[in-house]
């Protein structure tokens, strides 16, 4: 499903007026402060429930206001081709959040639902900005993350048991911080997070082998020449050589003078090589942008593959990609039929990104001052 209609209430300097945005792709250009970024937090807020900028909903909020709204209008999807209408809306979503009270709404086809998976579900939201990057130059935090997102959109219960999973390890922590640990209370909180983190770890690992095979194809079409020698590896965060009751039972003295779990789910990652070393220590900068910008195409090619759509937003790519990269990263998310929305400080010229006469269907945005002018 794509996102055709777009409305927000007192988010960021955003207009109120609605819009109507194409299924393929669409180009948002404004100067400096317009508000194009500010859109795609709009549309990220339908997709993940936060913004991928801030960490704080008070942020968004319009200033002077308590509580923002967005509504968005989800087309029919991929399914609805060939010959399908697709310009009718099949479902309706929103998401408010009122920052002084705390409390989010969340609203799909007008009934309200409780987790935000529930709304998350509809609208795959890929973000590809400036902080992208750290996917690969940073900690396994961001590693995790990206992994848990297709995880979530090719298994949705796992967002269920990811929560049961951090509930149960807080619980562990406070006990292991307990002065006189309480050994049989610790081994009933053992048996409860072994079983989830054996679950998170293998729906993981599930959606990893899918997407190290798209991993692996796209490198053979993109021929990039240094990718002979990376090698992708998932780790669980333990040593699936034992088993994790056997780890934790091993490492209770450790983990008691910590203070906290020390082996599991929370310790997982997607181990970059080359030859042996971590990317982030030999690869240079423009081969860690690249590398991230493959396996962003390459979890689009795992959702495209269970017939889901993902909306790409495309945030100020300009400054950190060269031009041979956003056309092969326009023309890979143009074959995928993914939805993408890119924005610009300069007018943006189609024909950079697309050979003449292959362009895909475009609407083209001018931003200023929070309000959009289709051109
Ligand atoms: N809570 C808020 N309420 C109202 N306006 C805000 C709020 N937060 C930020 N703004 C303003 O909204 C405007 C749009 O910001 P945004 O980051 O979307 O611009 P942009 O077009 O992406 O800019 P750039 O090209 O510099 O990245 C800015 O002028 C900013 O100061």
């Amino acid at each position: 499903m794509a996102l055709v209609k777009l409305q927000t209430q007192h988010f960021r300097n955003l207009s109120s007026a609605p819009v109507s945005f194409s299924p393929s792709f669409n180009l948002l250009y404004g100067e400096n402060g317009s508000g194009k970024t500010s859109v795609l937090e709009a549309i990220a807020y339908l997709g993940l429930g936060r913004s991928f900028r801030v960490s704080r909903h008070q942020a968004v909020v319009s200033h002077g206001e308590q509580r923002f709204t967005v509504f968005g209008g989800l087309d029919r999807g991929l399914d609805g081709e060939p010959g399908r209408d697709r310009s009718g809306i099949a479902h309706r979503v929103g998401i408010a959040r009122d920052v002084g009270q705390k409390e989010t709404t969340l609203r799909v086809d007008g009934e309200s639902v409780r987790s935000l998976s529930s709304l998350a579900m509809h609208l795959p939201v890929s973000v590809i900005d400036p902080g992208v990057f750290d996917i690969v130059a940073g900690g396994p935090g961001k590693r995790r993350q990206f992994l848990d997102w297709a995880v979530f959109h090719v298994e949705p219960s796992f967002a269920g048991i990811w929560q049961q999973c951090q509930r149960v390890t807080s619980q562990r922590n406070q006990t292991l911080r307990n002065g006189r640990l309480d050994e049989a209370l610790l081994r009933v909180w053992d048996t409860q997070y072994t079983g989830l983190s054996e679950r998170i770890s293998e729906a993981r690992q599930t959606t990893f082998d899918r997407f190290k095979t798209a991993f692996e194809t796209l490198v053979r079409e993109v021929d990039v020449g240094w990718t002979q020698g990376l090698k992708l590896e998932f780790y669980p965060g333990w040593d699936t050589s034992q088993s994790l009751v056997d780890i934790l039972a091993n490492h209770r003295e450790q983990e008691r003078r910590m203070g906290h779990t020390l082996y599991g789910p929370n310790r997982a990652d997607i181990r970059l090589k080359f030859q042996g070393r971590p990317v982030s220590e030999t690869f240079s900068r423009g081969q860690q942008k690249t590398l991230v910008i493959l396996m962003k195409i390459a979890q689009g090619m795992v959702l495209s593959g269970l017939g889901k759509q993902v909306t790409f937003l495309l945030d100020d790519i300009n400054a950190e990609l060269d031009v041979g990269h956003r056309a092969m990263l326009a023309r890979k998310l143009q074959a995928l039929r993914c939805q993408v929305f890119i924005t610009s400080i300069e007018h943006p010229e189609p024909g950079v990104l697309w050979p003449a006469g292959d362009a895909p269907e475009y609407r083209m945005f001018h931003v200023e001052h929070g309000k959009l002018t289709e051109e």
